[in-house]
C-alpha cells in the first residue's frame, strides 16, 4: 500500500520535473537570443559608419573615409552630374545613390541594400555610361532584363542581352561586340545560366576582361545567390567564377531584402574578399500599414476590397495579390462583376496575355492587376497607390517586397493585408519543401496577429534594424489605433484545446484546424462533444487563440503527404506539456474592440464575458516565455 502511494509521488514528481526540464529550456532559450540581440547591438554601436559588415570582413572604413565618398570632388563628379540630368533626366540623387556609385566608381566592390523601389539601377547605369567599355549585369529574370533594356532604349543608352530567347545571330553580333573597342553599348545584361552554361561567353568575357573593356560587374538581386534569401536560384550559386576570373572589377551587388547573414552568404558565393555594405533604411514612411481579418464564416474580403477600389482608391492604379491562379482568375471576375477595372496575372498566361496585362495596367487602361506573386520583381511603376493582399505572404520578406511597390514616388500609398485564419495553413502545405519555410511563414502570421507593436518596428527588427518608435508618424493601424488593445489570459482555453488534440490523438485521428475549431465549438459529433469542454466564443476569436497557440509552440503543424495533396494537421507542440503545470500561465493581446471593426458590438460582450484580464503575474511570466 505504502509503496502505491509512494510510485504515484514519484510519478508526480517525474511530471513537475518535466515542466522544470521544459521551463529552463525555454528560458535558456530565451537567453540565448537575448544575448545575441545584445551582441548585435553592442557591435553596432562600435561601428564606426552606418555600413553594416557582414560582420568579421570588410575594409573596416571609418565613417570619417565613407563620408568622402558623398563628395563630388572625384575627377568623374561632373560627368556624372551631367549624365544624371542630360541622359537620365533625374535632378537629384537620392540617399546613399552618390555614395554607392562613388564607391564603386573608385574600383570598390560594394553591396547594396535598399529597400524595393529607391533606385538601385542607377547605381550601376550611372557608372555605366560615365565608364569606359561596358558593365555586365546579371539578372534572374528575362522580363526585369527587357524592362530595363526598353528603358534605356527611351533614353538613349545603348545596352544589349542574352539570355535564353536570343537568337543566335543576335548572340552572335553581341559575343563579337564584347571585344570590339568601337562597340557603341554600355551595358551587357545577361542571365546567370548564360554566365554558369556558356563557355563562349565566358571566353569573350576574358578577353574584353584582358583588353580593359569590362569596367564593372552589377550582379541585380543579389540575395538570390543564398539559400537563406527568400528566392533562391541555383545558377547565382555559380556566379563566383567572375570575382574569380576577373578580380580587378568591381562587382556591385544589388537587393532590396537581405539580413547580415544572407549577406555573409552571398559574399562567400560570389568570392568578393571585403565587400563594403551600405544598408538603406527599410522604413518607407510613404506607406501606410493596415492588417484586416477575413472573417472564415462568411469572407467577404473581395466585397470589402471592391468597396475601397471604389471609393478610397478611384480611379487610382493599385495591385491585389492572391495565393493561386486560380484565385487570380476568381477574384479578378468577383471585382469585374462589381464593376472594378481590373484583370488577371499569374504565371500560367501566356507570355502575350501577360505583358498585355501588364502594358495596360502601366499605361492606366487597366486600374487594378490581381495578381499572383508572379507579377514581381521589376514592376516599376511610380504612382500605385494600394497593394492589397487578398492572402499573406508566405514571409515578411516577400511582403514587404509585394508590397514595396506601392508609392514609388513618395507620395503616399497604402498596404493592406486581409489575414484570414485557413490561408495560414493553404500557404503552410505550399513552403512544406522549403528550408525554413514553416519558420518564415509564422514570422508572417506573428506581424498579422500583432495587435501591440508598430507595424514597421515588427518589419524593422525582422530586418536587424535598430527601430525608434518615433519613425511611423501613425502610418500604421496599430499607431493609429493606440493601446487598443487587452491582454487576456488564455491558459484554460489552451487547455480545453489541447485536450482535443490529445483525445483525437489517442483514437489515432488527426484534426485539421478546421476540425478543432469546430469540434472546440461545439460542432462535433454528440458523443465526442461530452469528453470535451467546448466554448461559447466567437469563431474569429477561437481561431485567434489557436493562431497563438501555434505560435507560441503549444500547438505545432503535422503534415500528412498523398499523392494529390499535403494536409495539414494540428499535434501537440513542444510546450504543451507546460499546461500540466497548475501555476503556468498563457496569454495573448487581443484587440479591445473585438477582432474587427465590423463586429465590433457583437465580439465586444464576449471578450467581456469570457476572458478574465490577466494578472500581473501571469503577464509577467508570459512575457518571459514570448519574444
Ligand atoms: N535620384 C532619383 N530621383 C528620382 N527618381 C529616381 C532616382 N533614382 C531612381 N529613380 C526612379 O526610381 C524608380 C525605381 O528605380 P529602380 O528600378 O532602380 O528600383 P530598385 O531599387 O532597383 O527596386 P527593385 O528592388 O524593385 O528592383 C525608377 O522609376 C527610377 O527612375
Ligand atoms: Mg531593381
Ligand atoms: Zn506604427
Amino acid at each position: 500500500k505504502a509503496n502505491v502511494f509512494l510510485w504515484a509521488g514519484l510519478d508526480s514528481v517525474e511530471a513537475e520535473l518535466e515542466v522544470v526540464k521544459l521551463q529552463i529550456a525555454e528560458l535558456l532559450e530565451k537567453q540565448a537570443s537575448l544575448t545575441s540581440k545584445r551582441k548585435q547591438l553592442l557591435r553596432r554601436l562600435e561601428e564606426p559608419c552606418d555600413s553594416t559588415q557582414p560582420s568579421g570582413s570588410g575594409p573596416a572604413m571609418t565613417k570619417q573615409e565613407l563620408l568622402r565618398y558623398e563628395n563630388d570632388d572625384f575627377s568623374w563628379s561632373t560627368e556624372l552630374e551631367q549624365n544624371l540630368k542630360d541622359v537620365f533626366q533625374l535632378s537629384k540623387f537620392r540617399p546613399l545613390q552618390l555614395k554607392a556609385i562613388n564607391l564603386s566608381m573608385s574600383g570598390k566592390d560594394l553591396f547594396l541594400v535598399m529597400p524595393t523601389g529607391r533606385g538601385k539601377s542607377l547605381c550601376y547605369q550611372l557608372p555605366a555610361v560615365c565608364s569606359e567599355g561596358f558593365t555586365l549585369v546579371v539578372t534572374p529574370l528575362v522580363s526585369l532584363m527587357e524592362d530595363q533594356l526598353m528603358y534605356l532604349k527611351s533614353i538613349d543608352v545603348e545596352a544589349v542581352s542574352l539570355n535564353a530567347s536570343s537568337s543566335k545571330e543576335h548572340a552572335k553580333m553581341v559575343l563579337a561586340e564584347l571585344t570590339d573597342s568601337k562597340a557603341p553599348f554600355k551595358l551587357l545584361y545577361v542571365t546567370p545560366e548564360k554566365i554558369a552554361k556558356s563557355k563562349l561567353l565566358m571566353s569573350r568575357l576574358e578577353k574584353a576582361y584582358n583588353a580593359g573593356r569590362l569596367s564593372r560587374i552589377a550582379v541585380d538581386e543579389v540575395h538570390c545567390c543564398s539559400q537563406w534569401g527568400h528566392d533562391f536560384r541555383p545558377d547565382y550559386k555559380l556566379l563566383g567564377i567572375l570575382k574569380r576570373q576577373f578580380p580587378k572589377v568591381p562587382l556591385l551587388g544589388l537587393t532590396a531584402t537581405a539580413t547580415g547573414s544572407v549577406l555573409k552568404d552571398c559574399q562567400k558565393i560570389l568570392c568578393v574578399p571585403e565587400p563594403i555594405t551600405l544598408t538603406a533604411s527599410f522604413n518607407r514612411t510613404n506607406l501606410y500599414y493596415e492588417v484586416r481579418l477575413k472573417d472564415s464564416n462568411s469572407d467577404d474580403s473581395v466585397s470589402d476590397i471592391s468597396a475601397l477600389i471604389k471609393e478610397r482608391y478611384k480611379d487610382q492604379s493599385g495591385i491585389v495579390y492572391v495565393f493561386s491562379q486560380k484565385d487570380a482568375e476568381t477574384v479578378s471576375a468577383d471585382l469585374q462583376k462589381k464593376g472594378v477595372n481590373a484583370s488577371p496575372y499569374h504565371a500560367n498566361m501566356n507570355p502575350e496575355d501577360k505583358s498585355q496585362v501588364h502594358r495596360k495596367w502601366a499605361t492606366n487602361k487597366i486600374q487594378v492587376v490581381v495578381a499572383t506573386v508572379a507579377f514581381g520583381m521589376g514592376i516599376d511603376k511610380a504612382d500605385v497607390r494600394f497593394v492589397i493582399h487578398h492572402t499573406i505572404s508566405k514571409s515578411i520578406e516577400n511582403y514587404y517586397q509585394e508590397s514595396g511597390r506601392a508609392g514609388r514616388d513618395d507620395k503616399p500609398a497604402d498596404c493592406i493585408v486581409y489575414f484570414g485564419f485557413n490561408d495560414i495553413f493553404r500557404i503552410s502545405t505550399m513552403v512544406v519543401m522549403e528550408n525554413v519555410g514553416q519558420q518564415k511563414l509564422l514570422t508572417m502570421v506573428d506581424y498579422c496577429q500583432n495587435v501591440d507593436r508598430c507595424r514597421r518596428s515588427v518589419i524593422a527588427v525582422h530586418f536587424d534594424e535598430v527601430w525608434d518608435d518615433e519613425g511611423c508618424n501613425e502610418m500604421c493601424d496599430v499607431c493609429r489605433h493606440g493601446n487598443d488593445y487587452i491582454t487576456v489570459d488564455i491558459t484554460q482555453h489552451a487547455k480545453d484545446v489541447v485536450q482535443i488534440v490529445e483525445l483525437a490523438g489517442s483514437l489515432d485521428e488527426k484534426l485539421t484546424p478546421l476540425k478543432v475549431t469546430e469540434a472546440w465549438m461545439g460542432k462535433g459529433p454528440a458523443k465526442r462533444r461530452k469528453m470535451i469542454q467546448t466554448t461559447t466564443l466567437s469563431r474569429l476569436e477561437v481561431e485567434a487563440i489557436i493562431t497563438s497557440l501555434l505560435l507560441q509552440g503549444y500547438l505545432s503543424e503535422d503534415f500528412s503527404f498523398t499523392p494529390y495533396t499535403t494536409y495539414f494537421y494540428l499535434k501537440l507542440g513542444g510546450k504543451a506539456p507546460l499546461l500540466k503545470n497548475q501555476s503556468h500561465s498563457i496569454t495573448m493581446k487581443m484587440r479591445r474592440t473585438g477582432l474587427d471593426a465590423n463586429t465590433v458590438s457583437t465580439t465586444q460582450q464576449t471578450v467581456q464575458e469570457s476572458f478574465r484580464p490577466a494578472d500581473e503575474g501571469s503577464q509577467f511570466f508570459f512575457s518571459l516565455l514570448i519574444d
